[in-house]
């Protein structure tokens, strides 16, 4: 789901941080829960956009409570207004630069649709309108990148800082393992330098996961991997520090005042993460700590190509994947070392647990659960998916060596006994068309982990190259394995897109003609889809499934997208922010590409009418039925085709005893609205 919209620019003067000394703290006190002073705001010095999704709250509740709104939505403009002027940025007639798609139409500020005007009218666009910026600020802000803006300030190096007495790497959501970690490499390589121990900090804040629609299952998933890499960290005497603050704004100065005086440390080390909040958490961070002695170190990990490293040959970031993913695959041969891994850090000494930082180690524990954050089915999910990175290098190695499973698309462990051992007709050999297929375990089923980090897209691809000709790493349609490489280049294209355009992270559509598209307001549709119970079983199979296992195949992804953005019209956001609520894997970058490639406002160059037919996809995806008749047991004694479309394969009064819904909206006629509505952008037709 979009970040927030972020109103004010950390990299202005706006940002003046406080002189106060910094405090010893007790360990004591920094025990999960037990967040006893009330730091200083940074809300009026940083971001605002807690404050809006706060009013979008009351005000939706007001809204349920029958009370107007329309005076508190003035308040809010009025406040936008006053902050950056009534048109931020904006050249003549609205014109703005830096965009990728500038049409010289006027937008309504919230870019129209279900989260403008109409948001009244519709519950849980209240949930999303506070996170969708304006047209003006985005452009203003993909004028120049957050990440553009790191750099920029990392590049002057900052001053020389005390030596200390540890080292601390920042464990981030996106880096949650041991192996091929860059900034842990790097910081572990400090502290050898510099004979200090190396101190690992993760911070949990439930009020952000809350913002950015973490979903409880993730979380769990989140809490099961840092529990299984404390012991191993405890084996190399590396404290893992496990601490929690809910605010998130007040992160920055938290760390840099409170964390890094506890560790009595001026060296802190962060791989970089590419959504616009967090790449402005690390902004602030690097300014508290310019200000306080603290050199914050930031390096490229998540992605196996950095953003900005792709170019057109004009020198221009690109955003259509085809030809950006050839300059992708030619990077990479050009440059190997992109793909090398990071060694695993260096131990410390055992003495540091006599030393000064002795406390750390039993000061914290992963907690089981947080609240907020516990998912109905903890024992399922562990199941169906295994924590840690032995567990991701298992699925991996299945995924290219063995055989596909026929009902592994089930709720089963991906690493149940009885898969067949065959190098020639492996998933990865068969993944060319086996990826289309959701009867069976076709795909590698990595996302989770590659979405935590529990696995690096490096490690996979080092893995995928052994199968290449010359062990050289394939990319590109003919084969399974180039087809499988070319698929986990998506992680990187997205992010670069993201990292270019931040817009995309800020609830916008890419192009920007297409944010008065006018949505549907349709309550009941939207829960029938959340609930799958659309009438539509492919649909209604994935979505179910999406619910008990936080996960769905992409077929079946883009299937339930395209059927809630063109068949029922609503708003790609509303769906956005589900998945990310749902998913086990959800992740900003490829959640939000997903989507705009489904709504046709993102960077494929596929025009608008690509509109899947739900029951072809479904005869394709799933020719047996077997998929559908496991998610969906109304429809599990169906035999043959009429399991894809009950309602018009059976006779009335034998489809009312299945007790499955009619279909909500009629495929022929919703095309039609689609195509009239994406045609002629800001109408409803007559
Ligand atoms: C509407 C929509 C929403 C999506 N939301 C997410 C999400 O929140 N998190 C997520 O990880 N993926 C998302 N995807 C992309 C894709 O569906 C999943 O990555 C994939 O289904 C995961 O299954 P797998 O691990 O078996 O993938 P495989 O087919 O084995 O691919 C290997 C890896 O490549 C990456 N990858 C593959 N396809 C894509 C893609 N289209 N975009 C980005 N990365 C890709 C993933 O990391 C994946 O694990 C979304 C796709 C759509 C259409």
């Amino acid at each position: 789901m979009p970040q927030l919209t972020l109103l004010t620019d950390p990299h202005s003067k706006n940002i003046t941080l406080s002189p106060e000394k910094p405090r010893q703290r007790q360990l004591s006190t920094f025990r999960l829960g037990k967040e006893k002073q009330s730091p200083p705001d940074l809300r009026k010095l940083h971001h605002e956009e807690e404050d809006m999704a706060a009013a979008n709250k009351s005000r939706a509740s007001a809204m349920a409570q029958g009370k107007a709104v329309a005076m508190e939505e003035d308040e809010e403009e009025k406040t936008v207004k006053k902050e950056h002027g009534p048109q931020l940025n904006a050249g003549k007639n609205g014109d703005m630069k830096g965009q990728p798609d500038r049409g010289k139409r006027k937008h309504s500020p919230e870019g129209g649709g279900v989260a403008g005007r109409d948001a009244k009218k519709h519950k849980n666009a209240y949930e999303i309108k506070g996170k969708i910026a304006t047209a003006e600020v985005a452009a203003k802000v993909d004028e120049d990148p957050p990440l553009d803006q790191l750099m920029r300030l990392l590049q002057h190096g900052g001053k020389e800082v005390p030596n200390g007495e540890s080292v601390v790497y920042w464990m981030r959501m996106e880096d949650v393992r041991i192996d091929d970690n860059t900034a842990l490499y790097k910081a572990s390589q400090k502290a050898q330098q510099l004979h200090l121990p190396l101190v690992v900090l993760n911070i949990l804040s439930p009020g952000e996961w809350k913002i950015h629609d973490r979903s409880s299952k993730k979380i769990d998933f989140l809490l099961r991997n840092l529990r299984d890499l404390k012991p191993k960290f405890d084996a190399l005497n590396i404290p893992l520090y496990i601490t929690s603050f809910d605010r998130r704004l007040q992160i920055p100065r938290r760390v840099i005042t409170d964390l890094m005086p506890l560790f009595k440390s001026h060296h802190l080390f962060v791989n970089l993460e590419y959504e616009v909040d967090e790449l402005r958490r690390d902004i602030a961070t690097v300014k508290f700590g310019q200000e306080k002695g603290v050199k914050v170190e930031c390096f490229h990990d998540r992605l196996v190509v950095p953003p900005g490293r792709i170019t057109s040959q004009a020198g221009k970031p690109m955003s259509v994947f085809s030809p950006w993913q050839r300059q992708w695959a030619k990077l990479l041969d050009k440059e190997p070392n992109l793909l090398e891994m990071s060694p695993l850090p260096q131990g410390n000494d055992p003495s540091v647990r006599q030393g000064p930082l002795k406390d750390l180690f039993d000061a914290t524990s992963v907690p089981e659960d947080i609240k907020g954050f516990v998912p109905e089915d903890k024992q399922l999910l562990k199941e169906c998916w295994p924590e840690g990175t032995d567990a991701a290098r298992q699925l991996l190695d299945r995924f290219l060596h063995t055989k596909a499973r026929k009902k592994q698309f089930q709720l089963v462990s991906p690493l149940t006994e009885g898969a067949e051992e065959d190098d020639k007709h492996s998933r990865v050999r068969e993944y060319q068309d086996g990826r289309n297929l959701v009867d069976g375990d076709n795909s590698s089923r990595l996302s989770p982990y590659l979405a935590l980090g529990v696995i690096s897209g490096r490690m996979v691809l080092n893995e995928a190259a052994k199968l290449g000709k010359g062990k050289r790493l394939e990319s590109g349609r003919d084969t399974g394995v180039g087809m499988w490489v070319q698929e986990v280049s998506w992680r990187d294209f997205y992010n670069h897109v993201m990292a270019k355009w931040p817009r995309v992270s800020m609830g916008r559509p890419f192009l920007e003609k297409f944010a008065d598209v006018q949505w549907e307001i349709n309550e009941e549709n939207l829960q029938a889809w959340k609930d799958g119970k659309t009438g539509y079983p492919i649909v209604d199979a994935a979505m179910r499934a999406c619910k008990a296992r936080g996960w769905m195949e992409n077929r079946v992804r883009m299937v339930s997208a395209c059927f809630l953005v063109k068949s029922l019209l609503l708003d790609w956001r509303l769906g956005e922010k589900y998945f990310m609520e749902s998913f086990i894997d959800g992740d900003l970058a490829a959640n939000n590409g997903g989507w705009q490639w489904t709504a046709s406002t993102g960077t494929d160059p596929q025009p608008y009418f690509r509109i899947f037919n739900t029951l072809t996809q479904s005869q394709k995806c799933d020719p047996n039925g077997d998929y559908i008749r496991y998610w969906v047991p109304e429809l599990k004694n169906l035999k043959g085709k009429a399991v894809h479309d009950p309602f018009h394969s059976m006779p009335r009064n034998e489809f009312n005893k299945l007790g499955y819904p009619i279909p909500i909206v009629d495929h022929k006629q919703s095309r039609e609205r689609a195509l009239f509505r994406y045609k002629n952008v800001g109408q409803k037709e007559e």
